[in-house]
């Protein structure tokens, strides 16, 4: 819930295939740093901002692609619950990993959702600054974030700190109207259930 003072604090999850970047981002929103190389650690980082005059923390996963037979689109059930939100981050200069979205994307979709709606996603196709070597468009990237209702952003972790903090922003403002959502559902289930407790009451007076 979150009340005027109330700290708001929400799990995002990255996921994608094989060296897109992920810890890219991740390192790029928490340091403002980009520093090359980050090995393959799987971790759960957790980071204060304050936000228009409210602390919000952000707990990030920065999961490592799947190397078994599950292959590299798999998310676990574990991932499904703790995640509020999801960040599919794909390269524009490998395919593949764009298929591993697309994948992923409807892994997501369809499982048991957290929230009244679709679980809120945003799709980043990372790597823009290597244009001579794009192999996917940014039309396709748009048509996929189209017909799945998901956020984009094509950026270059490598160059800039906006676009990645514009990517978190972006789905925290998601995860919070999907929240909004859900306490309305909640306040309407609510009243109806006054209701039928009042009328069913009266009914066997
Ligand atoms: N040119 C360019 N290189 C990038 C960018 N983001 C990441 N890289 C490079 O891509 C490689 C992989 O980046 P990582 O952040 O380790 O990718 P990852 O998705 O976390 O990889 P795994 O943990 O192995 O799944 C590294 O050499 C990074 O320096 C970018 O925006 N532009």
């Amino acid at each position: 819930m979150e009340g005027s003072q109330q700290k708001v604090e929400a799990n995002f999850l990255l996921l994608g295939a094989e060296s897109v970047g992920k810890s890219a981002l991740t390192v790029r929103f928490l340091t403002r740093r980009f520093i090359g190389e980050y090995g393959d650690i799987e971790s759960i980082y957790s980071h204060t901002d304050r936000i228009d005059g409210r602390d919000i923390c952000f707990n990030i996963w920065d999961s490592l692609c799947p190397q078994n037979d599950e292959g590299a689109g798999h998310i676990s059930d574990r991932q499904l619950q703790w995640a509020d939100g999801f960040i599919l981050v794909y390269s524009i200069c490998d395919r593949a990993s764009f298929n591993v979205v697309r994948q992923q994307v409807k892994r997501i979709r369809q499982a048991k959702s957290k929230f009244p709606g679709a679980p809120p996603i945003v799709i980043v196709g990372n790597k823009r600054d290597l244009q001579h070597r794009r192999t996917v468009s940014s039309e396709e990237g748009r048509l996929l974030t189209l017909s799945t209702n998901c956020g984009f952003f094509e950026i270059s972790a490598a160059e800039t700190y906006h676009g990645v903090q514009l990517v978190f922003h972006e789905l925290l403002d998601l995860i919070r109207e999907a929240r909004a959502l859900k306490k309305g559902a909640a306040g309407i289930k609510g009243i109806v259930r006054s209701m039928s407790a009042v009328f069913g009451r009266k009914r066997t007076e």
